[in-house]
């Protein structure tokens, strides 16, 4: 019981997090970063373990989170991968720090 309210709490928030209405700042956020066609060729020795709420989205579906701290941290890990890759100031960090606030918001809930 108390498994599937935590279930459905984090589709809502993955689904609000995902939404058009955040489209300025969430659009690098919801599929894998692609190194090739982004030309980062560093990236995936940068970051460990990519990921992305696409990626998250699918995972949620496929019944891959045991629990809500599972989804937490893959969420967080979009987050920390933003903010390693792409310096303070930069666009996207920017972006990453925005879509961030909002997930707080939503989580806090
Ligand atoms: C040369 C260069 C510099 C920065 C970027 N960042 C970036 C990222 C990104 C997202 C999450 C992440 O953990 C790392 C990178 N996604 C994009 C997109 C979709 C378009 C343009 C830039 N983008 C791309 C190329």
């Amino acid at each position: 019981k108390k498994y599937q309210q935590e279930l459905r709490f984090c589709e809502s928030v993955l689904s609000e997090i995902m939404s058009k209405k955040y489209i300025k700042f969430n659009w690098c956020f919801l599929q894998p970063v692609d190194p090739v066609a982004l030309n980062i060729p560093t990236y995936l020795k940068i970051i460990k373990k990519p990921m992305d709420f696409g990626t998250i989205e699918k995972n949620l579906k496929a019944g891959q989170y045991q629990t809500a701290k599972d989804f937490y941290n893959d969420c967080m890990l979009v987050f920390h991968n933003c903010y390693k890759f792409n310096p303070e100031g930069d666009e996207v960090n920017r972006m990453g720090h925005q879509l961030n606030e909002v997930f707080d918001k939503l989580w806090s809930e």
